[in-house]
């Protein structure tokens, strides 16, 4: 399904928002530190980072719900904040109180009534999987339930620039297809998203473009494959019931984990771990070997700050 989205189709992903020299302290300690980077139309934003990264300062800024120390911060061109920028943004935050009293329905209808061209109400019922629970009061939504709502409500707007800060969080798998289709279509139909997520699968499925935080800093941008290719590991996956100590001293692996009955080795050099691996195991089942993925990516540059 494709969104008939007021604004322009963006064949050519334009700049929508902006920081450079971005900083911003809490009692002296940076939460944000130098931050260059640029938001365009039609594409997936992720900021990653560990928790106290930075990343729900830097949408609190983007949002103007916090002010920068130094630095340019633009929306659409505008102060972040300003009623130009409010109009064409959408925002999804791990913090919201919702009036209790309010049906689904009457907080979809109340939200599109603040904006000049806000979205279908269908579609943000489908978008955002709310189709069976249109009467229920707020009050009584799960916790997956209520991130429905406050998804449905953050495109209301039928926004240009979406921020959702860790959207899936308690999401079933049903309602997280759910969000990741809306991401998708809204992506297509034009919108710049900025996407904050702890689920790295999330980050790697939907993102054109990540950016790394660590203590307030970049260590790293760029496309999925671009993060995953600065580091060279290899994941070596095998079951065995022999202790994770065993294979912790094999040459050039550098992380052993126990999922179940299988073991996952990361190697920095998999020519060197594979042969004395096979000679000590010589009866080792279901072995794959494979190049590490965004979450392997993550944990190296965040433990070693990208250098
Ligand atoms: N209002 C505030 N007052 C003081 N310190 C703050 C405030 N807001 C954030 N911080 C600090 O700034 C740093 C960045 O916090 P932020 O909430 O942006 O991190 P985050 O990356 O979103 O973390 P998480 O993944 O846990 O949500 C943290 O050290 C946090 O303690």
């Amino acid at each position: 399904m494709q969104l008939e989205n007021t604004c322009e189709q963006n064949i050519h992903p334009s700049v929508i928002a902006s920081a450079y020299g971005l900083t911003k302290s809490f009692a002296g300690k940076k939460a944000l530190d130098n931050i260059d980077l640029e938001i365009k139309s039609g594409q997936v934003f992720a900021i990653l980072g560990a928790n106290g990264a930075g990343k729900t300062t830097l949408i609190n800024i983007f949002l103007g719900r916090l002010n920068a120390d130094q630095g340019d911060v633009s929306v659409f061109g505008v102060r972040p904040g300003s009623l130009q920028a409010k109009r064409q943004s959408g925002a999804m935050l791990q913090v919201a109180n919702l009036p209790e009293t309010l049906k689904i329905k009457e907080h979809i209808q109340l939200f599109q009534s603040y904006y000049p061209h806000p979205m279908d109400y269908q579609k943000v019922i489908n978008y955002a999987g709310l189709q069976h629970m249109q009467n229920r009061y707020s009050k009584k939504l799960s916790g997956g339930e209520k991130q429905r709502l406050l998804f449905a409500l953050s495109i209301c707007g039928n926004p240009k620039l979406l921020f959702l800060d860790e959207p899936s969080v308690g999401m079933d798998v049903e309602a997280r297809q759910g969000l990741w289709q809306g991401i998708r279509d809204l992506r297509a139909a034009g919108t710049g998203i900025v996407l904050t997520t702890h689920y790295l699968e999330e980050a790697d499925n939907l993102a054109d473009n990540i950016v790394l935080l660590k203590q307030g800093a970049i260590i790293r941008q760029g496309s999925s494959d671009d993060i995953k290719a600065s580091i060279s590991h290899t994941i070596i996956r095998f079951s065995s019931d022999k202790k994770l100590q065993e294979f912790e001293q094999l040459p050039a692996v550098i992380n052993v984990k126990k999922s179940g009955k299988f073991i996952q080795l990361q190697t920095e050099n998999v020519n060197q771990t594979l042969p004395p691996l096979l000679s000590a195991n010589p009866n080792l089942q279901n072995l794959s070997v494979s190049s590490a993925g965004l979450e392997e990516a993550f944990l190296q540059l965040n433990n070693s700050g990208g250098e």
